[in-house]
C-alpha cells in the first residue's frame, strides 16, 4: 500500500541532512556567537536559529497548511501546541552546549505527527554523518540499516543514558544526582551522557544502551527519537513507571518494559511545567 507520508518523510531527510551538512558543519568552523535563553546555561546560536527557519520555510513550500513546534519558534514567543493536524516538531540543533563547546555529538531533529501519533522521525547526527529513521509500523534504521534494541534482560548488565539538563535550581540538582546514584548503585554497568536527548534515545534504538531517562527536556528533543525507540522494539514510559506523554518533560526509553520499570523505581521523580501549559500555547 502507498505511505500517505513517505513524501513528507523524504523532505525531512534531505532538509535534515543538508542542515547539518550544510550549515551544523560549516558553523563549527567557524565562532560560535553564544546567547541564553531560559538560564545562563541553556544556550543558543544563530545556527539554531537559521537551522530552524531553513527548515520551516522549505516545508512551508511544500505542504501550506501543516502547523510547527519549533524549539527556537516556541523561544521566540510562538505557540507550543499539538494538535490533530499534520504537525512538524523540530530540534534545530540538539546539543547546542555540544556544539557550541564543539563536543561532537549534535543532532538536527525532525517529528512529524498526525492525530498526536508520531507518523516519523527523522535524528540526523551531523558530525558521525548518521541518518537515523523511523516510519511508524516500517521499523528505525541507521544509514539504511535496520535497528534493534539489546536483548539484555539483566539490569545489573546495562549501560544507562542520562543527561543533566540546564535546570541549576538546587532541589532540581540535588534530585538528578540522588537519581544518578541510586541507578549507578542497582549497580548498572555504567552510565552515559552524549549530551543530546535525540542521540541517547538514537544508541537505545541501536542496542548501545539498555535505557535513557530524563526530566525537563522537550518535546522537539524526544518526538522524532521517541519513534526510533519503539520501532526498534523498545518501550517508553513516564519516569514513575506510568505512559508515556510527549508534553509532559519526562522519559523512560528502554530496550524493555522490566528494564524500564527497574529504572523507574530508582528515580526521585518531579514534574517539570509542561510543554502545553497555558503559558506555551497561547
Ligand atoms: O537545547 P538542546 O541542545 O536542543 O537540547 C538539550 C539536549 O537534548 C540535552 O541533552 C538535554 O539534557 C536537554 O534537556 C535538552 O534541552
Ligand atoms: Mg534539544
Ligand atoms: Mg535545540
Amino acid at each position: 500500500m502507498a505511505d500517505l507520508w513517505q513524501d513528507a518523510m523524504d523532505h525531512a531527510v534531505t532538509a535534515a541532512r543538508g542542515a547539518g551538512r550544510q550549515v551544523v558543519r560549516e558553523a563549527l568552523r567557524e565562532d560560535r556567537k553564544v546567547m541564553t535563553k531560559s538560564s545562563s546555561v541553556d544556550l543558543v546560536t544563530q545556527t539554531d536559529q537559521k537551522v530552524e527557519q531553513l527548515i520551516i520555510q522549505s516545508v512551508k513550500e511544500k505542504y501550506p497548511t501543516h502547523r510547527f513546534i519549533g524549539e527556537e519558534s516556541v523561544a521566540a514567543g510562538e505557540p507550543c501546541v499539538l494538535s490533530d493536524e499534520p504537525t512538524w516538531i523540530i530540534d534545530p540543533i540538539d546539543g547546542t552546549t555540544n556544539f557550541v563547546h564543539g563536543f561532537p555529538f549534535v543532532a538536527v531533529s525532525v517529528g512529524f505527527s498526525v492525530n498526536r501519533q508520531i507518523e516519523f522521525g527523522v535524528v540526523y547526527s551531523c558530525l558521525e554523518d548518521k541518518m537515523f529513521t523511523a516510519r511508524r509500523g516500517r521499523g528505525s534504521f541507521c544509514n539504511g540499516q535496520p535497528l534493534q534494541v539489546s536483548a539484555q534482560t539483566d539490569v545489573g548488565q546495562s549501560v544507562i543514558a542520562t543527561e543533566f539538563g540546564s535546570n541549576r535550581d538546587p532541589e532540581v540538582v540535588d534530585g538528578i544526582f540522588s537519581s544518578l546514584r541510586n541507578v549507578l548503585a542497582i549497580p548498572v554497568h555504567g552510565v552515559r551522557s552524549a549530551g543530546t536527548a535525540a542521540i541517547n534515545m538514537c544508541l537505545v534504538a541501536s542496542g548501545c544502551v539498555e535505557a535513557y531517562y530524563e526530566m525537563g527536556m522537550h518535546v522537539w528533543d524526544l518526538a522524532a527519537a521517541s519513534l526510533l525507540v519503539t520501532e526498534a522494539g523498545g518501550v517508553l514510559m513516564d519516569v514513575e513507571g506510568g505512559p508515556f506523554d510527549l508534553m509532559s518533560r519526562r522519559v523512560i526509553a528502554a530496550n524493555n518494559r522490566s528494564i524500564g520499570q527497574r529504572i523507574a523505581r530508582e528515580i526521585r521523580a518531579y514534574a517539570p511545567v509542561r510543554d502545553d501549559a497555558p503559558a506555551h500555547t497561547q
